[in-house]
């Protein structure tokens, strides 16, 4: 049988540009790789397709942008109903075939709902810096959140953000800003009407505006978000050498450090607006360290857990920091929350 299929296709004409991995054909048509149309999101697609690029001689990645619900949403994310605001439309795509292979912020992907039927997550790229900047408008006189007067309106919508700043400045407000990362920049400087914006080091570094990063919060001051800097590769199961050619780019580590703090995230069964932060490392000597906390809207309640598990155990270390979180209060702290 396969004789005769090989006899075949070789009377076929084949389309070109044909991109082979392994001897798979992988695609005659080309890799279409789909993203959000923000300009992060974007230079993550760039990124990716380079990557593939030097992964297969003569692949045709091409990048298509797919707007989400949760770009074109000006309002509360919260009020737009489920999880994944970010991913809907495009996970549609990869199910229906029109893409091949999706890009994604592993941050935006949804800890506790599962992936769209037959997809994985096929690849977790090297996760770079997680910690959180804070930027001041162009202008200011300020450079460092503690120099800030008391009152002054600081920019993130994110809960996590919001509940450890309040937690050592409750003087501060916190205003929502929505919008790619790019136009919250923009706004910054144009509007005024904010002391500082608050927003992930690797975002603004993929859209080579590093140097707005006027201050650094160490993790101590802020604990990450679960997934934070860590861009995913996310494909049909079935399509087997498009999953062989992105575990290429797979990193193990980073793997097992979003899969520890996944379940982690996962077994506290949160909200869109329950404030979670979750870190895991590889210590010195090896061990898996995980870092978990849960706040209260302002930060004045919060529950805190860190235990330590051997890298094969990042489920189970996932589950136990979100059990002993339960156990000091994370589930009424969760609970409390309107959401
Ligand atoms: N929700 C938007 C989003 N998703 C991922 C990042 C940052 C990059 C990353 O952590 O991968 C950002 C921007 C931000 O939080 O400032």
């Amino acid at each position: 049988m396969a004789e005769i299929e090989r006899a075949t296709s070789a009377v076929m004409p084949s389309p070109a540009p044909v991109a082979v991995y392994r001897g798979r054909v992988l695609s005659g048509r080309r890799l279409r790789l789909g993203s959000r149309t923000s300009p992060m999101a974007m230079a993550q697609a760039h990124l990716v397709r380079d990557l593939l690029a030097g992964q297969v001689d003569g692949l045709d990645v091409e990048i298509v942008g797919i707007q989400t619900s949760g770009d074109a949403w000006r309002g509360d994310l919260a009020q737009l109903g489920g999880k994944g605001a970010f991913l809907k439309e495009i996970d549609k795509a990869l199910v229906t075939g029109q893409i091949d292979m999706a890009v994604h912020c592993l941050k935006d992907v949804p800890g506790d709902v599962p992936l769209a039927p037959g997809t994985v997550i096929a690849a977790y790229l090297p996760r770079e810096d997680v910690r959180d900047v804070v930027v001041f408008p162009t202008g200011s006189k300020y450079s460092h959140l503690d120099d800030l007067p008391p009152g002054s309106k600081i920019a993130t919508s994110a809960v996590r953000r919001k509940a450890q700043l309040l937690r050592v400045r409750p003087d501060l407000h916190v205003d929502r800003i929505r919008g790619n990362v790019d136009t919250r920049l923009a706004r910054l400087d144009a509007e005024q009407r904010f002391g500082a914006m608050i927003l992930a080091g690797a975002g603004l570094r993929r859209i080579g505006m590093e140097h707005r990063a006027d201050q650094v919060l160490s993790l101590e001051e802020m604990c990450p978000a679960v997934g934070a800097g860590i861009i995913c590769l996310h494909v049909r199961e079935t399509d087997e050498a498009l999953v062989e050619l992105a575990r290429l780019l797979d990193d193990p580590v980073t793997r097992v450090h979003a899969t520890a703090e996944r379940t982690m995230l996962h077994s506290l069964r949160g909200h869109c607006n329950s404030p979670i932060a979750g870190h895991c490392t590889t210590t010195p000597d090896g061990q898996l360290s995980l870092l978990g906390m849960v706040f209260s809207r302002e930060g004045g309640t919060f529950a805190y857990a860190h235990e330590w598990d051997t890298p094969d155990r990042a489920p189970e270390l996932g589950a136990f920091v979100a059990a002993t979180l339960a156990r000091k209060g994370a589930r009424a702290i969760i609970d409390g929350i309107p959401h």
